[in-house]
């Protein structure tokens, strides 16, 4: 088997895009005012807005604008570090009071548990923070799956659409770059992977719309034979 570890996205590939845009962001968008101003003197909330002041490059920003910038990224999918950041802390809570649990399709599950079990390492690179993957994974419809993974990787490495931020993931994992399959649902995502030397597969969920079709793709984890791929 050539295949040594998966390296999966998260957002219509493990995951419905429904969960993230209809259960995770509207939490998100909905605690937001209330979160960062009850938390605004915890150090890293703080740092966090000092960030989004950064990124808009207004060092004077108000919290209020601060709070506005984040909803109008949240209203826009922006995968922004900070904004990410801040909706894993929120997350926390509504997965600990139950609030939701996080989404993975069943045959994702099934999939992992067998990879697993195959001896292939696991890892996660999501725009979602390793925070707020690891809540998803560890607060999932079907219990902890946290133990599956080696390891996260979110926009701290690089952005999803870049090569170089592949090929930093594959000095992290130490294995070759041809031996680690990349899922995902995005074309861009596959490309930047591809060209870092990365196998790559693009998942095609629910007849969602993709432009990835030149990548080797499947409907669900189900259709992957791993042991075939050389
Ligand atoms: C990690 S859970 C929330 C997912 C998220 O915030 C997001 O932006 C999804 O991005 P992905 O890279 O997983 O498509
Ligand atoms: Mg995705």
């Amino acid at each position: 088997m050539t295949i040594k570890a998966i390296l999966t996205d998260i957002e219509g590939t493990t995951t419905s895009l429904s969960f993230v845009k209809d259960v995770l962001f509207p939490y998100a968008d909905q605690h937001m005012q209330a979160f960062v101003v009850e938390h605004r003197q915890d150090p890293a909330v703080a740092q966090l807005v000092d960030d989004v002041r950064m990124e808009v490059g207004t060092a004077n920003l108000s919290l209020a604008d601060a709070i506005a910038q984040l909803r109008q990224w949240i209203a826009e999918d922006k995968k922004v570090t900070p904004l990410k950041a801040i909706q894993g802390l929120m997350w926390e809570e509504g997965y600990r009071k139950g609030d939701f649990t996080g989404h993975v399709y069943e045959d994702a599950v099934r999939n992992l548990l067998h990879w697993h079990d195959l001896g292939l390492k696991l890892y996660v690179y999501s725009s979602g923070s390793v925070h707020a993957q690891k809540l998803l994974f560890g607060y999932s419809d079907a219990g902890d799956l946290t133990p599956l993974f080696s390891g996260y990787f979110d926009t701290q490495i690089g952005h999803k659409r870049e090569a170089d931020a592949y090929r930093r993931i594959v000095d992290v994992i130490g294995l070759p770059a041809q031996e680690i399959l990349f899922l995902s649902d995005i074309r861009e995502e596959l490309d930047a992977a591809q060209q870092a030397g990365l196998k790559t597969c693009c998942l095609v969920r629910e007849n969602q719309p993709t432009d990835g079709l030149q990548h080797p793709w499947i409907n669900n984890f189900d259709e992957m034979d791993v042991t075939a791929i050389n």
